[in-house]
């Protein structure tokens, strides 16, 4: 490679020296540690090296090499992070082996110095040198462990945050959003597998009353209380979800309206009995809810199981709440 044609992403780098004519030595470049160094340094002799500006960019995706920092330091822009390169330290060697274009930008942090391999002179190297193939394949090695690490975090953190936004902030319930994603697979499935699915509505009684009473705050309690009781009285494979404002429901996979039926009226005895405030200081509010209850039909969705058991809830206000409505059988 003859200096005038290092040029990056177009723009030509200042070209100061050769490397054989640089006091830079090869047992301080990572690549070349324990190689013969006389043979490694016939084959660099001729090799360029440029001075770089902070902030000039030198790489090229259209040109695959090994970019080695003599002085200074650059600045590698991957995906999600920024690495620094530093003395010693190469870039460039997965484009290299690959041949395939290299996504990260590499800019200078400060003035630099860089030697330039390009992808040719490379392939000799780990031709003519085990040295240099043994140190290539550890540099390698390192970069997908610490890329695997990286992964495993990102995976993992993508995980909270798709946990967070599918639970209630409030109650730690499933959310409105889960919901959407996850019951009409439900009925999905239970239509598939001929099992039945119930679903329980239930909203807490003269809630707009029970805030007015003893505020906001809590309400919000009271809200947290329910949304317990009903989490520690489910079955693993149940689910209990805040639909919106007071208003609560559980789906039970693999259960019948009657088996449901009776998990409600338990349900409604617990909330009756459910201790709000456990500061004695503070007189017990009385809290109830109404329930209802419905189980998937032939030929119903999602919307309609909701349907039917917002219209059993309804009933069971309009009964009196503090109770349990189930809505007629739908044919199975
Ligand atoms: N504290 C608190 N209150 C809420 C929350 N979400 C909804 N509410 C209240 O719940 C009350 C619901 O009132 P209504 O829909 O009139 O029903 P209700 O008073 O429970 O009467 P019935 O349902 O007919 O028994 C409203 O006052 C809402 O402000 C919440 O997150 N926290």
């Amino acid at each position: 490679m003859r200096y005038d044609e290092v040029t990056f992403r177009n723009a030509p780098v200042k070209q100061i020296s050769t490397f054989a004519a640089t006091p830079h030595a090869i047992a301080d470049l990572q690549l070349f540690r324990d190689t013969d160094h006389a043979s490694v340094a016939a084959l660099l002799a001729a090799c360029p090296v440029l001075l770089a500006d902070a902030g000039d960019t030198v790489s090229d995706p259209a040109r695959p090499r090994l970019v080695i920092v003599l002085r200074g330091a650059l600045a590698d822009a991957g995906e999600d992070a920024t690495t620094r390169i530093l003395p010693g330290e190469s870039a460039g060697e997965q484009s290299v082996l690959d041949g395939e274009a290299d996504a990260s930008t590499l800019t200078a942090l400060e003035e630099s110095e860089l030697l330039v391999i390009d992808a040719e002179l490379a392939w000799r190297l780990i031709d003519e040198s085990d040295g240099v193939a043994r140190n290539l394949l550890r540099l390698l090695s390192f970069r997908i462990r610490a890329a695997n690490v990286k992964l495993r975090r990102r995976q993992k953190l993508g995980e909270f945050y798709r946990q967070l936004s599918m639970n209630d902030g409030l109650t730690g319930l499933y959310n409105r959003a889960w919901l959407n994603d996850v019951l009409p697979r439900l009925t999905a499935t239970a239509h598939a597998t001929r099992a039945p699915l119930s679903l329980i509505m239930l909203d807490l009684d003269h809630f707009k009353q029970f805030n007015d009473r003893h505020g906001h705050l809590l309400g919000d309690q009271a809200l947290r209380t329910a949304s317990r009781l009903l989490a520690s009285a489910l079955r693993p494979t149940d689910f209990a979800v805040r639909y919106g404002g007071e208003e609560l429901m559980v789906i039970l996979p693999d259960t019948s309206g009657s088996i449901a039926a009776g998990v409600a009226e338990r349900l409604c005895e617990r909330m009756r009995e459910a201790v709000v405030f456990g500061d004695m200081r503070l007189p017990l509010p009385h809290m109830t809810a109404s329930f209802g209850v419905a189980c998937l039909g032939l030929g119903q969705d999602d919307h309609d199981l909701i349907d039917a058991a917002d219209a059993a809830l309804y009933r069971a206000k309009a009964a009196g709440r503090d109770r349990v409505a189930v809505a007629p059988a739908a044919p199975a």
